[in-house]
């Protein structure tokens, strides 16, 4: 599913309107309503409602919203904030519209403004989309006052000072909601980890854009839905064998991390790869051939460290390293004749990257359109430098992939994968649970196992993301985020496929 600019999303109420032969108006009524609705299901009419209205559209937004809430019982308190000379069109016929009985307060100065209680119930209606500069003056007085309130905040469309796709001045107030209530899709905004504070959490609501118009319109930006993942996953034939899964290899683990390589191969096995081939150091014989008996092991000549390939490395279908494997030496020279000379897809990880960051030689040797690098935001940073902001690492993201015609997928509670083409896409699975060692080596073996199995890269990394975090969200049912561990992880792997593998309603 595609993400727009701010711009873009004006297009699509434009089109919309036209489309629809209604009025800006009626689109307006229409995202009030599906606010409301939403409202309504989550607070009570025993509380006051406090909703703040900024001179845009957003603003127009929560008159609708409060003439609604006032219909349905709640007990509203409507501010009008600055001047309203200039307010748009749909805010003053909504003004017009305002019952009797419904009478706004106007702050125009700051002594104007309430002193709310905490917990108090607030609607923040200032600025949505439409915000073109940083909000500073009496909007920002507001703003402080209602954030140092400690009262519960649901922000419309977006929190108010926000930008909606580019980094916000320094200088600009910004609401900090408990909820976010966003009209049709997400933003950019609130899938990068420096906006938690302001955007909370999150929820979608419809008011029916243009599907021809966000079909049409283009853009880099996507976000991963679980219509998405279910279309990608293939089903298996009847008279398959393991043959036609691939013959993944994983290099990884070393002396006191062979447990990275015991979890990228579980994980791989239950990503369904048909066979797995594991090379390791020599103590890692034992440990791998009792924990993933369905692998088989093939022993590196050094006790420790990895520092070879396999003799037939011609007859793996993917290679996945990094879990484990440490920087030794050794291990970077093994890594140098990696790049050098395999011909099948690789799947980077851990030291492995860490390696390739240390040496710009290493870095031009990556093989093109062959690899995926599943850094997480450290490790990224050895790759492209020191990042100033989200944004900035997101465009360091886009220039990567296209200096080395590779994927990768930047770990985080949004996972962005990026591609040679310049897309990005937005994980939008996966909780804080997964936060513990061991995880990242999970997705190794996921990835591993799909590009084995025929998948693009590119729908590997998909894919991969996407089942790895419905794992831990089905994990998150039965042992909490606290106690999540990475084997829980790989422990639900079987059930996510199962969920995107039903067929769609
Ligand atoms: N279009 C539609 O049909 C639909 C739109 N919808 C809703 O509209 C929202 C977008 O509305 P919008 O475009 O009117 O912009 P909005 O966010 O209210 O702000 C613009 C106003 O703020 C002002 N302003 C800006 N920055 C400022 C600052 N820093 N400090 C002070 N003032 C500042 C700016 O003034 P100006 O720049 O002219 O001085 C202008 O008056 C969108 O998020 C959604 O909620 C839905 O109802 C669905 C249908
Ligand atoms: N708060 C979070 N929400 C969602 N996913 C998370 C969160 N924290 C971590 N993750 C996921 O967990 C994994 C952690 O990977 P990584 O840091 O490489 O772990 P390790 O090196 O210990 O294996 C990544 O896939 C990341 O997206
Ligand atoms: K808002």
């Amino acid at each position: 599913m595609k993400l727009l600019t701010a711009a873009q999303t004006r297009e699509a109420d434009a089109f919309t309107i036209k489309e629809e032969g209604i009025t800006s108006t009626d689109l307006m009524e229409r995202a009030a309503k599906a606010f409301t609705c939403w409202f309504e299901n989550k607070f009570q009419p025993t509380e006051e409602v406090h909703i703040f209205c900024g001179p845009g559209n957003n603003g127009g937004d929560g008159l609708v919203a409060a003439r609604l809430l006032h219909e349905r019982n709640y007990h509203v308190k409507l501010y009008l904030v600055g001047d309203l000379a200039n307010a748009s069109d749909d805010f003053k016929v909504n003004q017009e519209r305002l019952p009797q009985d419904l009478k706004p307060q106007f702050i125009q100065q700051e002594t104007e403004i309430p002193q709310l209680q905490q917990k108090t119930c607030v609607i923040d209606a200032l600025f949505g989309t439409g915000l073109n500069r940083p909000v500073i003056g009496l909007y920002a007085q507001v703003i402080s006052i209602l954030n140092d309130s400690g009262a519960c905040i649901t922000s419309v469309d977006m929190p108010s000072g926000l930008y909606t796709d580019s980094q916000t001045p320094d200088e600009g107030a910004i609401i900090k909601a408990a909820y976010t209530i966003s009209f049709e899709l997400p933003k950019l905004a609130f899938l990068l980890p420096q906006h938690e504070q302001y955007v909370g959490k999150w929820h979608v609501v419809k008011i029916g854009l243009s599907q021809q118009f966000i079909s049409e319109v283009e853009t880099g930006l996507y976000f991963i839905t679980q219509q998405d993942a279910q279309h990608l996953v293939k089903p298996r034939k009847k008279f398959s064998h393991k043959g036609l899964y691939g013959h993944a290899l994983l290099l990884c683990g070393g002396f006191g991390k062979m447990g990275a390589a015991v979890l990228a191969a579980r994980a791989c096995l239950r990503g369904g790869v048909g066979l797995l081939t594991i090379q390791a150091p020599q103590v890692g014989y034992t440990v791998l051939q009792t924990a993933v008996p369905e692998a088989m092991t093939l022993t590196d000549k050094n006790r420790k460290h990895l520092s070879e390939l396999p003799n037939e490395i011609t007859k793996f279908d993917v290679i996945g390293t990094g879990p484990g494997l440490g920087t030794e030496r050794v291990t970077k020279t093994a890594i140098g004749q990696l790049l050098a000379t395999a011909q099948q897809p690789l799947v980077i990880d851990a030291d492995a990257i860490n390696i390739i960051a240390g040496s710009e030689k290493l870095k031009a040797q990556l093989p093109k359109n062959k690899v995926i690098l599943t850094p997480h935001p450290k490790e990224f940073e050895r790759l492209v430098g020191k990042v100033k902001n989200d944004y900035d690492r997101l465009q360091h993201l886009r220039e990567f992939c296209a200096e080395y015609q590779c994927y990768v997928t930047l770990k985080g509670s949004h996972t962005a994968i990026g591609t040679p083409e310049g897309k990005v896409y937005f994980n939008t699975t996966g909780n804080s649970g997964m936060a513990t060692g061991g995880t990242g080596d999970v997705l190794t073996g996921i990835i591993t196992a799909l590009v084995g199995q025929q998948y693009t890269l590119e729908e590997a990394c998909l894919l991969g993301v996407y089942v790895h975090g419905l794992s831990a969200d089905l994990a998150l049912h039965t042992v909490g985020a606290i106690s999540m561990t990475a084997s829980d992880v790989i422990d639900h792997l079987p059930k996510a496929f199962l969920h995107l593998s039903q067929p769609m309603p």
